[in-house]
């Protein structure tokens, strides 16, 4: 990029500068962690099942096992009567199969022996010395679950990229993986940059502001699967930007400063592009909040420079990082679900650019409604909290208004 650059901005759509985002990214290498610590990250192989689920024909019932033809007929008046020859109790495998007129006491979660093929519950059997009595006539099957009945060996349980939670856990678990192989988490250097900032510990002073920006952004990295990396709020000077930059860009995977990216006379980011060694992919996108949003790859690796504002700091990262770092992890789908709500109140601000409004849906009866922010400037901070999707309203003069049907993208990460 040439000098002069502040002034003379390439116009992109946001469909474009995403694409040009994640035609940079290189799937993180795996790690192997105990599988305690796995929650949250993302899965770097397949799983596949290498034993049958149940292992072996499991009773659903504390009762006892039966071959189901000999409780033909019986019922709570007349029972048959079976002889008891053992009692299988969870974790030992029974030593006496059932021969005709034979039943053992079984617990559910205990093997099923030879010759049975169902259990009747202990409720609907009488008992005396080594007799019971059957008060129920069952059907083969009837309270067993076969082997394989959950899940057949061979069969997909997992695939790669998946984030793991409590369901992955079980099932990671019931397979033997005491290690789980991951992706390794994303390193990202996170920068604020305004000679305005002060540090979260310091009293406010003329002029000043505390920097909430770096805090925000370290949430999302966490909940994004990646590991923040906060470095000390910088000054407008380019020069320490890109130094302190430069310090760090071996031990991160990429780089998210704030600040310092529009047409002030310090912004610090712009002077950085103009005199560093990298290579700027855009810096202005058809969008509102955060227009002056700019990434550029430096020594192969990222760097998003974000909006100072706090609300256009929020949609850059959800429209820009987030999808980057979820192909990082292996994600095959990397852009955010997306739905359709009803607008619960008039959105009238118009705009030349599309809009990305801050939006909490609301579940109404089977329909999704969403309200809007209602401070939703880019410079507003506090709304940010309850934002759980980025309503869309397209171009125009008029904004949207209340009941009118809007896209809208969902923050959640799945
Ligand atoms: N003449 C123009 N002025 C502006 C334009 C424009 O096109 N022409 N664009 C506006 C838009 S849109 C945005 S967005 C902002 C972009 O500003 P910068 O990214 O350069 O950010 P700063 O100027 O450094 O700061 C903006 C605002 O945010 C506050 N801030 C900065 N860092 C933090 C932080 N870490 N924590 C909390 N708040 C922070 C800063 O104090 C400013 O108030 O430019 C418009 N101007
Ligand atoms: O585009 Mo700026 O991010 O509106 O405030
Ligand atoms: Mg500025």
């Amino acid at each position: 990029m040439v000098a002069g650059l502040k002034f003379n901005r390439q116009l992109i759509q946001v469909r474009e500068a995403q694409q040009a985002v994640l035609h940079n990214v290189n799937i993180l290498p795996s790690e192997k962690i105990p599988l305690v610590e796995s929650f949250g990250r993302r899965l770097a192989q397949t799983i596949t099942a290498d034993h049958p689920v149940p292992p072996f024909r499991r009773s659903g019932v504390d009762g006892y096992a039966i071959a189901a033809v000999d409780s033909e007929g019986a019922t709570l008046d007349s029972p048959k009567s079976l002889q008891v020859v053992e009692t299988i109790l969870c974790g030992s495998p029974p030593v006496r199969p059932i021969a005709p007129g034979q039943a053992s006491r079984i617990m559910t979660g205990a093997v099923v022996p030879e010759g049975a093929d169902s259990v009747i519950m202990l409720e609907a059997t009488t008992s005396a010395e080594e007799q019971v009595h059957i008060r129920k006539s069952l059907n083969p099957g009837d309270n067993v679950t076969p082997i394989g009945g959950e899940v057949q060996p061979g069969e997909l349980l997992l695939e790669a990229g998946r984030r793991i939670g409590a369901g992955e856990a079980a099932i990671l678990a019931s397979f033997g993986y005491a290690e789980v192989p991951v992706y390794r988490k994303p390193r990202v250097a996170i920068v604020s940059t305004g000679s305005e900032l002060l540090e979260v510990q310091e009293p406010l002073t003329p002029a000043k502001i505390r920097n909430s920006n770096s805090y925000m952004l370290a949430c999302l990295v966490r909940e994004a699967g990646g590991e923040p990396i906060l470095l000390p709020i910088l000054p407008d000077d380019p020069a320490q930007v890109e130094r302190v930059l430069l310090d760090h860009w071996e031990q991160v995977d990429l780089a998210i400063t704030t600040g310092g990216v529009s047409v002030g006379d310090k912004d610090v980011l712009v002077d950085l592009f103009e005199r560093w060694d990298g290579q700027l992919l855009f810096n202005k996108i058809a969008m509102r909040p955060g227009s002056p949003t700019s990434v550029g790859v430096w020594r192969e690796k990222l760097l998003f420079a974000l909006s100072g504002n706090p609300g256009a700091c929020f949609v850059g990262f959800e429209l820009f990082v987030r999808p980057f770092l979820r192909g990082l992890l292996g994600q095959e789908a990397r852009e955010h679900r997306e739905t359709v709500g009803y607008l619960n109140a008039d959105y009238s601000k118009g705009s030349a650019y599309p809009r990305y409004v801050r939006g909490k849906m609301i579940l109404d009866n089977g329909t999704v409604r969403v309200q809007p922010a209602g401070h939703d400037k880019s410079s507003i901070m506090t709304s940010i909290k309850d934002t759980d999707c980025l309503i869309y309203i397209p171009a125009g003069g008029r904004g949207a208004s209340r009941d009118q049907l809007v896209r809208l993208l969902l923050l959640d990460d799945f």
